[in-house]
């Protein structure tokens, strides 16, 4: 762990079992290699990671079974390690690389801009070489003109020890927000592809192995099961998904299974089957490969755990290499100056912890205190104003005490700025926010509103009810879990407050997933937290006149990430804005103006 992380606290642990194969998942780490310094659940880093992964490997052939390392993708934008540094990720790839990754593919982040793409296949790529599988993911090298696979389509090897045959693939979600510099094939295209076609029809191994960053549930991850089971009617096949940021595992028939392992680095995802048998020619005539047995547990990611899980101790875990790693991320995050403190946080801030509007919500703090404060422009400051954010864009809880400049970057990762049209009359600019919110018809498939909210809210709007609130309100609902079809509650603080079952008071407060398996997944025993939903975005609503509340005209001004949507929220509302209305409110990022605001206004001490 870092110097000065939070101390790991004892919990009642849940043993990992072993199979044939078995696998280490990351995934959505978001460049939080340094681990969650403030919390004690999630405070190991990568080097911990990496002795850890070397010690389970030697545990494998020990038990002459096998072990695979799989990363699915979105490693970079959300901590300072990555963000800080000019040009962005400057240690951050060498750090990740000393994990020894079997198989990995891109997520969405790596993409949205140009130079972290680039980086991706002139770094990552090479960094991993045939273990960097890229199935419907295309770049465009600047150089040549020419459009290329970002890697290789998909991976066919053989397991050390049990010599298992896999075919591996990697998918991406059918994003469209990239920059222009890759193309992001639609998966429901890919399948029918010649290329995939072929493999499944010339390829007969004893498992596949499906990575992607793609939630399990999402349309796309059931496209690929069904082209893979159509034609392998008895194949065992292992999903590892990403994207959505929660625990979940997924069954989707008595062979195949999928689990999901969180983000930022608070889950390694364990997985283990077994059941798995040399397939012979005659299998699909026969249908002799019985079920497989799955099995999952979400590691929280703290030393005290991984030393359970090896059965080693603070002097005997550490390996070399792992704390070579520590020691690189540590001298990184103190070139970076990441333990600036800007500031000191007078209380927590929740970005689902907390109702919404609230005194603890991250969202209410964002709209009343700084929106107002820090969207100003000296040439426009008489003229009222809506400063519209997509509460995606805040992306980690601000916890009471320091705020350093790392913080910045856990909450505000991105490099968004703000836009206007000014003079939008108010009749149409009012409509814009509920519009947004409410997720009518206004906006095509392609603008799913939801793309806006932070991304658990994608897998909690689907397993999850939103249920009235305790006062009888529907202001600020919270999820429930609806059943066994669902995915989880996460993220721990220290108390534990919850409507939903006593807490165990010496427990600390943290993931209690409920998945396609039962209750029994993550490997520590915490106590649960009620999560709130949040709007897909707010509203600062600046400089209006005191008697009626209602100005004629106003500035429209929205961070740059929601124009897709506030365009055609303000057609639908009877203003006949383009693109072309759109005009630069001012040149500083958004994560900029925040981190003024609280130099100037969290100057206490702590
Ligand atoms: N410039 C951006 C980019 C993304 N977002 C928000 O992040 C969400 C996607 O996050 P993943 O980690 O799941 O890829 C997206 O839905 C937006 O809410 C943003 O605000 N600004």
């Amino acid at each position: 762990a870092q110097p000065g992380a939070a101390q790991p606290v004892a919990a009642p642990m849940r043993e990992l079992s072993w199979g044939q194969l078995n696998f280490l998942h990351t995934t959505d780490s978001h460049g939080w290699l340094g681990g969650h310094l403030q919390e004690p659940q999630y405070s190991a880093d990568w080097g911990d990671y990496v002795s850890f992964a070397e010690h389970m490997r030697r545990k494998a052939d020990e038990k002459g079974v096998d072990l695979i390392v799989i990363d699915t993708g979105d490693r970079v934008e959300g901590n300072g390690l990555y963000d800080a540094s000019s040009p962005k990720g400057l240690f951050t790839y060498d750090i990740f690389r000393e994990q020894t990754i079997d198989v990995l593919c891109s997520g969405n982040h790596e993409l949205y801009k140009a130079d972290a793409a680039d980086r991706e296949h002139n770094t990552t790529v090479p960094n991993f070489k045939e273990n960097y599988i890229a199935s419907n993911l295309d770049y465009l090298d600047d150089n040549t003109g020419v459009l290329v696979p970002m890697a290789q389509r998909y991976r066919k090897f053989r397991t050390k020890n049990l010599g298992l045959e896999i075919v591996t693939f990697g998918f991406l979600f059918n994003f469209d927000k990239n920059a222009n510099n890759t193309v992001v094939q639609r998966v429901e295209d890919t399948i029918r592809e010649e290329w995939f076609q072929k493999v499944l029809r010339e390829e007969k191994p004893d498992v596949f192995v499906v990575t992607g960053h793609v939630g399990l549930r999402m349309p796309e991850s059931r496209a690929i099961f069904e082209a893979i089971r159509k034609q392998h009617w008895f194949a065992p096949i292992l999903f590892f998904g990403g994207h959505v940021h929660v625990r979940d595992a997924r069954r989707f028939d008595d062979k195949s299974y999928g689990i999901a392992s969180g983000r930022y680095m608070e889950t390694i995802g364990w997985a283990s089957v077994d059941g798995i048998g040399k397939r012979t020619e005659d299998d699909e005539v026969a249908g002799v490969r019985g079920s497989v047995s799955f099995s999952r547990r979400y590691i929280d990611n703290n030393l005290y755990g991984l030393y359970h899980h090896t059965g080693l101790n603070e002097s005997t875990f550490p390996t070399p290499r792992g704390q070579g790693v520590s020691e690189m991320i540590d001298r990184a995050r103190v070139s970076l100056g990441l333990d600036y403190k800007l500031g000191c946080a007078p209380r927590d801030l929740w970005v689902s912890r907390a109702k919404y509007p609230g005194e603890g919500s991250m969202y209410t703090w964002i709209e009343n205190e700084v929106l107002p404060d820090v969207v100003v422009r000296q040439d426009r400051k008489d003229k009222p104003r809506l400063i519209i954010t997509n509460t995606g864009a805040l992306r980690f809880d601000i916890f009471k005490g320091p705020f350093t400049k790392d913080n910045t970057y856990l909450v505000f990762p991105f490099t968004s700025k703000f836009r206007y049209i000014p003079d939008v009359p108010y009749q149409v600019a009012k409509k814009v926010l509920p519009l947004i919110n409410r997720a009518g018809p206004v906006f095509q498939a392609s603008l799913d509103t939801q793309f806006l909210n932070v991304p658990e809210a994608m897998a909690s709007k689907k397993y999850f009810v939103a249920t009235d609130d305790e006062d009888g309100s529907d202001e600020g609902s919270f999820f429930e879990l609806k059943g066994p079809e669902s995915a989880q509650r996460p993220l721990g603080g220290v108390e534990a407050e919850t409507a939903m079952s006593v807490p165990t008071p010496q427990l600390l407060a943290g993931y209690t997933t409920e998945d396609d398996m039962g209750t029994d997944g993550d490997d520590t025993e915490r106590s649960p937290i009620k999560m709130y939903a949040v709007p897909n975005c707010v509203q600062a609503e600046v400089g209006f006149p005191e008697e009626d509340g209602r100005p004629d005209k106003v500035d429209l001004v929205f961070i740059d990430f929601t124009q897709p949507w506030i365009i055609p929220a303000l057609k639908f509302s009877g203003g006949d804005y383009s693109d072309a209305d759109v005009e630069q409110w001012d040149h500083e990022t958004l994560t900029y103006k925040v981190g003024e605001w609280i130099r100037k206004n969290w100057d206490g001490d702590c």
